[in-house]
């Protein structure tokens, strides 16, 4: 179905010869925010890697971002990921460089060259996490809630269908963690769709959604708070 950003039907995962997950059935519809929990090890990194393609998916069937998962060739996958923007827990922002020159960088790597086409593009995604004056700043002079919020931006740029966060707040303290959950559930109502892996129970308590759980080799979808096992997560 067109309106579906992930869709994997009946997929083995494995991390070379280890089956990690099996008969995975998972999807994600344009505009849906999902939360991917799970206990450490137990394939939410791994999940994650199969629909950036950087696990091969060898069982099943899987579409992302219109692209046939099994029909993958080499050179469609950068296709691909410029569909999907990533958010990871450590910011990985250049750091000999300002929040505009970061920006930049991924605009002129992913082919941009009309500068004032690039300008404007940086203002936007800049905007969009409420950092349009902060452009000229080092990421060392941001904290580290709006260093998360310019990993953002730059996920941004290329207007992806899907953005991957995988635990986008680990870092942060509960109050600057609450604005980063803001802004993604604000990108999801505005028709992208975004799966967060995360451990943190009471950010998934305070924005209630979509919850897949990795657990015992398979991914089960949970429609109701109380049926997670919260304490479980607890344990981490
Ligand atoms: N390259 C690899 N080769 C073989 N096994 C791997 C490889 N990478 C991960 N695994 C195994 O796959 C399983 C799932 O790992 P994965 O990283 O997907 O878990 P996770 O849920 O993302 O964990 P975490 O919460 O720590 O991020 C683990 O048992 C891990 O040891």
């Amino acid at each position: 179905m067109d309106d579906l950003t992930i869709d994997i039907r009946s997929a083995n995962i494995f991390q070379d010869d280890n089956l990690i997950l099996s008969d995975v059935n998972f999807s994600l519809a344009k505009g849906d925010f999902a939360y991917l929990i799970g206990r450490v090890g137990s394939g939410k990194t791994s999940l994650i890697k199969t629909i950036t393609a950087e696990i091969p998916l060898k069982d099943g069937e899987g579409t992302v971002c219109g692209f046939n998962l099994r029909k993958l060739k080499r050179k469609q996958i950068p296709k691909l990921r410029r569909k999907i923007g990533v958010v990871f827990q450590d910011f990985q922002l250049l750091n000999d460089r300002s929040v505009y020159n970061n920006l930049l960088f991924v605009l002129k790597a992913t082919g941009w060259k009309d500068k004032q086409a690039i300008k404007q593009r940086i203002t936007e995604v800049l905007d969009l996490v409420e950092l349009k004056f902060k452009d000229y700043k080092m990421p060392h002079q941001l904290s580290g809630g709006e260093q998360q919020r310019v990993v953002i931006a730059r996920a941004l740029l290329n207007n992806p269908e899907l953005i991957l966060a995988d635990e986008p707040t680990g870092n942060l303290d509960m109050e600057t963690s609450e604005g980063i959950m803001q802004i993604l559930h604000n990108l999801s109502n505005s028709g992208i769709s975004v799966l967060m892996a995360t451990h943190n129970t009471h950010l998934i308590k305070k924005f209630p959604a979509k919850t897949f759980k990795c657990e015992k080799g398979k991914v089960i979808e949970t429609q109701h708070m109380t049926e997670i096992d919260f304490e479980s997560l607890m344990e981490l």
